[in-house]
């Protein structure tokens, strides 16, 4: 049987029967089991959910030495991405400013401000519920170098002040990238997301960010491609890590 724990709940794709309910209730002792009925979708990336046991849905994940408190009916939890949330704790410094575009609720953010301790991470998140639990998790995680911020990161006005930017989002990330480029100081990394066909995979993220680095007045100097995980069949989620000089 598959499945997901997230805190003490339980993330199932398929329905179950009593018994599987009972093996997983005793195996994992979960109070909440979830359903999730479709493929999370939309701007908020938010879930669609049926109760199948107990109630109670919002619950405190630990990862990595990390509490990240969350609805997990309401607000999604990609196991697929903790590698790169492990990585994303220690590719920052203590000089560094960090805008992370896209914060959720800290999935990037949290990790990066306790172990690489940066200046700064002005956390972006246009959801009120998942900001709502940034700021929790701010508070949980004892963080005093995180401010956050909810809006739409277009209509944040934050110009030249980040060594690094990251963009944590999936569906057309890179009508982001302008907005990016405003973010970044004179010199600078973007860690650009997007999902991409197998057969494109190494060119069209890095055209599309030479594209916007030029109509920004950057030029990329170099960058490294790594897979996420699978998105699709023959699709892959992918992350570029691209450094960025100002021409
Ligand atoms: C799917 S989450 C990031 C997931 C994360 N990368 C992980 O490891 O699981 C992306 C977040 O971006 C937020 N978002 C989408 N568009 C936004 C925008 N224009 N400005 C700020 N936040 C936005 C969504 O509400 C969501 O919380």
């Amino acid at each position: 049987m598959k499945y997901q724990k997230i805190g003490d709940i339980v993330v199932v794709k398929k329905e179950l029967n009593e018994e599987e309910i009972k093996e997983i209730v005793n195996k994992t002792k979960c109070k909440t089991i979830l359903l999730y009925t479709t493929q999370i979708t939309g701007e908020f990336r938010t879930p669609h959910v049926k109760i199948l046991y107990g109630n109670g849905t919002e619950t405190i994940h630990k990862e990595y030495g990390c509490l990240f408190k969350l609805d997990v009916a309401k607000i999604m939890w990609s196991q697929g991405n903790i590698e790169e949330r492990k990585r994303m704790a220690h590719i920052s410094n203590e000089n560094e400013v960090v805008v992370d575009m896209f914060a959720g609720i800290g999935y990037f953010t949290i990790p990066m401000a306790k172990y690489s301790k940066p200046k700064l991470i002005y956390a972006i998140e246009k959801n009120p519920t998942a900001y709502h639990y940034l700021c929790e998790n701010i508070k949980l995680n004892k963080l005093n170098n995180v401010v956050p911020i909810l809006a739409d990161n277009r209509a944040v006005e934050l110009k030249d002040v980040a060594d690094r930017v990251i963009m944590g989002y999936v569906h057309k990330t890179h009508k982001f990238l302008d907005k990016a480029f405003e973010f970044l100081k004179d010199r600078g990394v973007i860690h650009y997301h997007e999902t991409v066909a197998e057969k494109i995979m190494y060119e069209r993220p890095i055209e599309r960010l030479k594209f916007y680095a030029e109509k920004n007045g950057y030029k990329l100097l170099n960058y490294e491609i790594r897979k996420i995980k699978k998105y699709a069949p023959g699709v892959w989620h992918v992350v570029v890590d691209a450094e960025f000089e100002k021409v």
